[in-house]
């Protein structure tokens, strides 16, 4: 094995880089462009890049939406950096925060012709790094960043699938049931891990009552009032200790995949009366960015190829299917509906295909 990083171990890297405020190079078929994010930019790399030929701010057309840019990429749209930009023009761009107090910051002038690979790849690692969807991109000539000492990504390589290995695995008696058992799962690029919560023996052969939660640190340990996260972790280890069986999968996906600290940015926008899918549209995120093939990926390695998964979220039950886990029923998880959550469920239903 070659002691060089792999693609997948130089995309992991490249999260790395742009939390900091590195910027990365990115390579798609003999072109090349600098990256920064936005959210973490320094005003120092700012006026070296500012000063490039083609410098942009990509943002996704959902945000282009909320500031009336029109986004020519289909679901990106890069602005041209003004020449009086600064890291507050973009941060302002970037973040909805205070769009309500400062409405326009536009006209923008938004590029139509050019090719937008590696934008939409510039997007996407802010998003896989937990950052605001808002990067800094400028053409640099190909062999560029080696020198410099920056991590530099290929396009083509970078369509490798995700690969998980078990770590380890503990008997945890539970207040559920005292045959608990966690098993941690690290991603091969050392990101975050995820766990499965195995009560009981349930029988490989039959379909397991499964649960897969995203994990919600305000719900999940704080008890927020917000959302009905903590409840229905409680209830469905509860659940599965009464039958005696179960596989809890806590996918460690805050806030639908946007992070904790996105997740936070949607909160303070849903105080400006805006509810929790605006609010992810506002900041440039879909309503949900989770990836449920881990969900899959670790029943498969647990051993099961079916399950009754208890969820209200059709979505899951279809992923599940897709990914070739058979979902034989789907078990309702109605609990803890609270006077401050109870627009966040209605919406749900309404715009996310929730069932109530
Ligand atoms: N972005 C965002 N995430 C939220 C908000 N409220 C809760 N969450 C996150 O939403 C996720 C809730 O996930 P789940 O309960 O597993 O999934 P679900 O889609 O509601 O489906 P169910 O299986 O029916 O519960 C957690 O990751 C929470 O952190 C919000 O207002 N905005
Ligand atoms: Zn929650």
């Amino acid at each position: 094995m070659s002691l060089t990083p792999d693609p997948r171990e130089l995309r992991a890297r490249a999260w790395a880089d742009l939390r900091m405020g590195v910027p990365v190079v990115l390579h798609s078929e003999g072109r090349a462009v600098l990256a920064l994010a936005g959210e973490t930019l320094k005003p120092a790399r700012l006026s070296v890049v500012a000063g490039m030929a083609e410098a942009v701010l990509a943002i996704t057309a959902r945000r282009a939406e909320t500031l009336r840019a029109v986004p020519y990429d289909g679901d990106i749209a890069r602005i041209a950096l003004p020449g009086n930009a600064d890291a507050h023009w973009v941060r302002a761009v970037a973040d909805p925060a205070d769009d309500l107090r400062m409405p326009m910051k536009g006209p923008f002038r938004v590029l139509r012709d050019g090719d937008a690979v590696l934008h939409r790849l510039a997007l996407t690692l802010c998003k896989e790094a937990r950052l605001l969807p808002a990067a800094v991109v400028a053409p640099v000539v190909p062999g560029f960043g080696p020198a410099e000492g920056l991590t530099v990504l290929d396009a083509a390589d970078l369509r490798v699938p995700m690969v998980m290995d078990e770590v380890v695995s503990a008997r945890v008696p539970l207040s559920v049931s005292e045959a608990g058992r966690l098993h941690v799962f690290r991603p091969e690029d050392g990101s975050e891990e995820h766990y499965a919560v195995e009560i009981g023996t349930p029988p490989r052969d039959q379909p397991v009552l499964a649960r897969l939660h995203s994990a919600c640190f305000t719900g999940d340990l704080l008890g927020s009032l917000k959302c009905d996260c903590g409840p229905q972790l409680r209830g469905a280890l509860a659940q599965m200790g009464a039958e005696g069986a179960g596989v809890l999968l806590y996918l460690n996906q805050e806030g639908r995949g946007i992070g904790l600290a996105n997740k936070m940015r949607a909160y303070a926008l849903q105080d400006q009366g805006f509810d929790t899918v605006e609010a992810n549209h506002r900041l440039g995120f879909e309503d949900d960015e989770r990836d449920f093939r881990i969900g899959a990926e670790l029943l498969r390695r647990l051993g099961f190829s079916a399950t009754r998964l208890m969820t209200n979220n059709p979505a899951k039950v279809a992923m599940m299917e897709n990914c070739g886990i058979a979902v034989t029923e789907r078990v309702p998880l109605k609990v803890g509906e609270t006077p401050q959550n109870a627009g966040y469920l209605a919406t749900k239903a309404a715009k996310s295909g929730h069932l109530l």
